[in-house]
């Protein structure tokens, strides 16, 4: 989960190069509303957050009133901006000192790597009718020798700066690479998020995109002006003269090889034209790819439109009335495992293609089964599915078909969130309680909250679904921020699944030097005997969690994180699950040389072993991120589990999303606690997400199902409500506990990790942030509760020292503006060597 810090490296803490170009006068991300005092119920919850963050996020909304025009540069005047005066900007010049331009065409200008912008640069006038917002151009930057590539994000008409500008060097678009509410989509993530615009632009639009993968240049040939003169046409010879003659009647450009197909040629004629000056020449770029699928859609499952249950048509006619009012509506569809969720997903969706309009469906990425897919491919005339094993040619066709406007349905992960669909009319996160739709590098943006701001901006509905409602949406419906559609019990009135608790604190429950406790062993035995199918649930990876020797005590852990090491049978590894190092498992205590070191802890791996034992002779697979490396192996496993070929399927997370198989008679859960004492707020959300979600998938068919739940804490409130399936029972609860720290959904938090080869360094390094933000905090008057700095659950990433600051407030324009206010002016010597990290609205603390 951690390995996006290294390969995605985040911002630069170093100096920032400054660009030749006049520092930014009013940055059009100006956080004018932050240093505001709170709207009465701003921050009380996050759908309110929500709402204020990014409506008064400006920039956002601002840029909404005059960006509609199409017109590369708008006419008159830029509007005054009143946002000069916040203590933000002491830097910039008075207003009374500048000197307006009119008459000069300026670009703004974002990049990646500058955190503040944007800069204004001069458009030369034979760039001018080229260059449009959302285009990547060559500008000269800071002392840097080469140009830069940046991100137009606005043109206009007048230089405010009262300096001489830069010029534009080139633009290196055809056309832009998103259109006007992408481009203010991007400005609000950089303001909220505090990411360099440059950053969220790299997100949005896909490398391949970028790079224009599986596209050749080609040269296009059209009739030259001289051409129109008949007399020099007559003299022509023959053959030239046909060839021309046939590309003007064409009345539109043909490759070379198109003409001397069409006027039967070679290439002679064509070129003596050319060098007479009766051809223009225009080189476009076409896709090499036609439609490159190499997945197959057959899953097995027939394509069927049932008839809605009464619960499915009163959540479609609410949703439908939704998208009827053309309002930007969030909906909470909470509807347990089973009711038939995906079956609205889809009604909604034809509701929304029978006006011409398209939508996004966001799931997990492991959801993407052929499974999900077929529902989806099968309903629709055009379906594009996102995934990340696509060459980037495939993303890139898919790119362009959707931005054609020739896509009903964009399926996909979180970053589907940005498909460039023209006419958007419903974006949909299912399973929106998911981890996997915040990002865990930079930007370190929630999907979820980007959906909601393009629904806002484009005032469409954004409709929620899942079985186990993240806090943050459950309690937008509570307070009125969103709506929420029930559908409390399962299609064909099937019952919950009974569960049932083993509690492993009494000994004669657990087994002797194994994992499966009596009662589990049992009914495995039973459900295999009845020829029904069981899902075990572990969710640690690896054979063994600790290698630690009995005699000196000595636990082998990783040279660069300090967290123990797994041990994984295949190969005889030990491996850190945080940073990947790997050693070969020493045979003895490295420390003490004593012989008889100790595999403590228990990961999947040693889990099969433990069931191939118990049950010699049951079809058994296990899926976790180890045996699902291979494109592919995760279809082959289900489909295999689907068809019956498999008996038990053991393993992490990843078994209890979603899955839809009518025979799974039996769920078990190895420990229930796995996630519950983690130093997390969140850590009862999860374990009752977790627990909820697998037990779901039993008693799908007619036969029944049943789930056993082997836990230390038999009496923890999150267990004991997925025991009863009973969500509101969990929300209230928990929503009190949180309520006593502000913890969101009640309050925003934000975190701030610093790492540095030196642990001293780094220490101080975050002690002096620490210091800025208080002082900030000061100066704004912002009601910000700072934690910290403290050492982090993992202390120790890749070799780096960490440190960790967490702020929170009621408020999350405050926190927001406090974080932005101290980190604008903070330099960390180069020589120290340390970066730091801000995310907002973090979704682990580790
Ligand atoms: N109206 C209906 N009549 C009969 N069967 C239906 C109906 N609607 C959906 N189903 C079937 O019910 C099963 C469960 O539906 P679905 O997978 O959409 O549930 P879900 O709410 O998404 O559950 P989960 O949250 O567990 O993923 C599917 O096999 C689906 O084909
Ligand atoms: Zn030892
Ligand atoms: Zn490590």
């Amino acid at each position: 989960m951690l390995t996006g810090e290294a390969s995605h490296p985040d911002i630069p803490a170093g100096p920032i190069p400054m660009p030749s170009a006049v520092p930014p006068q009013r940055p059009s991300d100006t956080p004018r509303t932050d240093t505001r005092p709170a709207e009465p119920d701003a921050g009380e919850n996050d759908a309110a957050a929500e709402v204020s963050g990014s409506l008064s996020a400006p920039g956002f909304f601002d840029a909404c009133e005059n960006a509609d025009d199409d017109s590369p540069i708008p006419d008159g005047k830029p509007v005054p901006d009143q946002a000069t005066q916040g203590q933000l900007f002491e830097t910039d010049p008075p207003p009374w000192e500048l000197t307006v331009q009119e008459d000069v065409a300026v670009a703004s200008v974002v990049f990646r790597d500058a955190p503040y912008g944007p800069y204004d640069y001069r458009i030369p006038a034979e760039l001018r009718d080229r260059l449009h917002p959302g285009m990547r151009v060559h500008v000269p930057l800071g002392r840097r020798k080469r140009p830069t590539v940046g991100w137009c994000i606005e043109t206009k008409l007048g230089n405010q700066t009262g300096k001489t500008l830069s010029d534009v060097a080139e633009v290196l678009d055809d056309a832009p690479l998103c259109d006007r509410p992408l481009v203010r989509l991007v400005t609000w993530m950089s303001h909220y998020y505090q990411s360099p615009a440059g950053q969220v632009f790299d997100a949005l639009i896909p490398s391949s995109v970028r790079a224009s993968a599986g596209t050749r240049e080609r040269t296009y040939l059209s009739p030259a002006p001289a051409s129109a003169d008949e007399s020099v046409v007559d003299a022509l010879p023959a053959k030239q003269q046909r060839a021309l003659r046939l590309l003007i009647a064409a009345g539109k450009p043909m490759t070379a090889s198109q003409l001397m197909v069409h006027a039967e040629c070679t290439a002679g004629p064509i070129n003596a034209l050319r060098k007479k000056g009766l051809l223009s020449e225009d080189t476009r770029r076409e896709m090499t790819t036609s439609m490159p699928t190499r997945w197959q859609t057959s899953d097995g499952e027939k394509t069927e439109t049932h008839e809605l249950t009464d619960d499915q048509s009163n959540a479609l006619g609410r949703i439908t009335a939704a998208l009827d009012s053309a309002a930007a509506k969030t909906l909470l569809l909470h509807g347990v495992t089973g009711s038939g969720k995906t079956e609205v997903y889809i009604r909604a969706i034809e509701h929304v293609v029978k006006f011409g309009r398209a939508a996004i469906v966001l799931v997990p990425e492991i959801s993407l089964t052929p499974q999900t897919r077929g529902r989806f491919e099968r309903r629709f005339a055009s379906v594009a599915v996102l995934h990340s094993q696509m060459t980037p040619a495939e993303r890139h066709f898919q790119w362009q078909r959707i931005r054609r406007g020739e896509v009903q349905v964009v399926v996909g992960p979180r970053s589907a969130v940005f498909a460039p669909l023209p006419r958007l009319g419903l974006i949909i996160l299912d399973e929106e309680h998911d981890g996997s739709f915040k990002q865990d590098s930079q930007p370190r943006y929630h999907a979820r909250k980007v959906a909601f701001a393009r629904a806002q901006s484009l005032q469409i509905p954004l409709l929620l679904g899942s079985a186990t409602p993240s806090l943050e949406s459950w309690y937008a419906t509570q307070s009125g921020h969103a709506e929420l559609i029930s559908m409390p019990s399962r299609v064909g009135n099937r019952p919950m699944p009974d569960v049932q608790l083993v509690d492993l604190r009494i000994k004669d429950e657990r087994s002797r030097g194994g994992a499966i406790s009596r009662q589990l062993h049992l009914a495995v035995n039973e459900t295999l005997r009845e020829k029904g199918q069981v899902i075990l649930l572990l969710n640690r990876r690896g054979f063994a969690t600790t290698i630690q020797c009995p005699s000196c005590g000595h636990v082998v852990a990783c040279p660069d994180c300090e967290m123990p090491l797994t041990h994984h049978r295949d190969g005889g590894k030990a491996v850190c699950h945080y940073c990947d190092y790997t050693i070969a498992t020493p045979p003895w205590c490295p420390e003490c040389r004593f012989d008889g070191i100790r595999y403590g802890g228990l990961g999947t791996q040693k889990l099969e072993v433990e069931v191939k034992k118990r049950f010699p002779e049951a079809r058994v697979a296990r899926m976790d991120s180890d045996t699902m490396r291979r494109p592919g192996s995760h279809q082959k496993v289900l489909s295999a589990f689907r068809s019956g070929e498999l008996d038990l399927l053991l393993g992490t997370q990843m078994i209890a999303k979603g899955l839809d198989f009518p025979n799974v008679l039996l769920v078990g859960v190895i420990n229930a606690d796995a996630a519950l004492h983690f130093p997390d707020f969140r850590a009862g959300e999860r374990t009752f997400q977790l627990v909820t979600q697998v037990a779901g998938r039993t008693g799908r068919g007619n036969r029944g199902g049943r789930v056993i739940v082997q836990t230390f804490s038999p009496e923890h409130m999150a267990i004991q409500a997925a025991s009863r399936h009973d969500y509101l029972q969990f929300a209230e609860a928990e929503i009190a506990n949180r309520r006593k720290f502000n913890y969101p959904p009640l309050g925003s938090v934000a975190r701030i990790i610093i790492r540095g080869a030196v642990e001293d360094v780094t220490e101080a390094t975050a002690n002096s942030l620490l210091q800025r933000l208080e002082s900030s905090r000061e100066r704004l008057g912002a009601e910000v509760r700072l934690l910290g700095p403290a050492p982090p659950p993992i202390a120790k990433l890749r070799g780096k020292y960490r440190f960790h600051l967490l702020l929170q407030s009621l408020d999350p324009l405050q926190l927001g503006a406090t974080i932005r206010m101290a980190t604008k002016t903070f330099k960390i010597p180069e020589k120290d060597d340390v970066q730091y990290v801000i995310d907002i609205d973090p979704m682990d603390m580790l």
